[in-house]
């Protein structure tokens, strides 16, 4: 039995517009998916996954499409569940060259789903890890995070972006522009999250994105803006963590604070623009800002979900917690550590 855990994540900036070759700035959050795999005698696949929104469900089946079991849930809600799982499975067997390799596979994760933490990745990420790993073929870091980012891309009908994998595999914050994935230093900065109890589908609203830029000259010029906002971003914390120093506990100064949430209030206000907030949303940043954060943004694809604010106090999380529409507030430690094996 072997047992896998990874981190999901906030955006500080860069969300959608990453999609398109835009730069992005996520970073992994003390919030965690574990994934056990136990290699079966047989090539089926079983799936205990207690925490969806179905209210818990478990299924067997063989893999493929074709071969789906007999389960008293409409289909496409199992599939829309049990794609991620499934396709890390696929990964799984692909890299370990075992086409016809069984499971039992048990997910567990304090990550909310669809909220914009990246709990896809998280699942992925831990899935593609313990697999191989029950299997005898563990896969290095950067190989893992490029098979994660290939079943998001997959299950996300070929949109997506190597940013939340490759955050969850690696920890800590990352850029990621293209294929080009690079860990980066920044300081401990002080994470606060709103979340609504909602959710949003990545691949509708990806989607929604992508119809506007092709509709709309202004709505590409929107994307290429939010590239703007992260290239700001990043230099900022490039300055605030000097070459070949490690950020990890260093304090952010209270102007590289206000000035990364400036950025940030101008980033939600370009994803707005694009459809992808919504009015718990915006409620939740609005109430942040107004108990004194220097910035919030919605964080992942939107629609519902999680914002991400800026506060070292605690005065953004009571102010969220009493915020209408606002389910759970909470203080979100950067995870320095990625992808971890908790059992071997
Ligand atoms: N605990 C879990 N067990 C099984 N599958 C999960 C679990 N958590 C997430 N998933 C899978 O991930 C899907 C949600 O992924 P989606 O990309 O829509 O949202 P997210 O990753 O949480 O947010 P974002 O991509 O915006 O950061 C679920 O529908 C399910 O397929
Ligand atoms: C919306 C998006 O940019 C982030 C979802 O967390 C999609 C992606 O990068 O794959
Ligand atoms: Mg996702």
């Amino acid at each position: 039995m072997t047992v896998c855990e990874a981190p999901g994540k906030v955006y500080l900036f860069g969300e959608h517009a990453v999609v398109y070759g835009e730069p992005a700035v996520p970073a992994a959050i003390e919030r965690r998916a574990a994934v056990t795999a136990e290699p079966r005698s047989d090539d089926h696949v079983r799936v205990e996954a207690e925490d969806l929104s179905l209210d818990g469900f478990t299924v067997e089946y063989s893999g493929g499409t074709s071969d789906r079991p007999d389960v008293d849930v409409p289909t496409p809600l199992v599939e829309a569940a049990m794609g991620y799982v499934d396709a890390a499975v696929e990964q799984a067997r692909d890299a370990a060259d075992a086409p016809d390799a069984g499971f039992d596979i048990t997910v567990e994760s304090d990550i909310p789903l669809g909220a914009g933490l990246g709990s896809s990745a998280a699942v992925v990420v831990a899935g593609i890890d313990a697999a191989t790993r029950a299997l005898g073929e563990p896969l290095d870091r950067r190989e893992l995070a490029d098979r994660a980012y290939r079943a998001e891309y997959e299950v996300q009908d070929g949109q997506a972006s190597r940013a939340d994998t490759f955050c969850s595999t690696m920890g800590g914050a990352v850029r990621v522009e293209g294929d080009d994935c690079e860990p980066i230093e920044t300081p401990n900065l002080p994470f606060v999250v709103g979340f609504d109890g909602g959710a949003g589908d990545t691949g509708e609203l990806v989607a929604g994105v992508g119809e506007l830029r092709e509709e709309y000259e202004f709505a590409a010029d929107t994307v290429a803006s939010i590239g703007d906002v992260v290239r700001t971003g990043e230099a900022l914390l490039e300055d605030a963590v000097p070459e070949g120093e490690s950020g990890g506990d260093a304090e952010p100064s209270p102007e590289l604070l206000s000035e990364l949430g400036e950025l940030m209030d101008f980033n939600h206000g370009l994803l707005a623009a694009l459809g992808v907030s919504a009015r718990s949303l915006d409620a939740m940043v609005w109430a942040a800002r107004d108990a004194g954060a220097h910035g919030a943004k919605l964080t992942g694809a939107g629609g519902g979900g999680c914002i991400v604010a800026l506060d070292a106090s605690d005065a953004t999380e009571t102010a969220l917690s009493f915020t209408q529409g606002c389910e759970e507030a909470f203080r979100a430690e950067l995870a320095t550590e990625g992808v971890r094996v908790v059992e071997p």
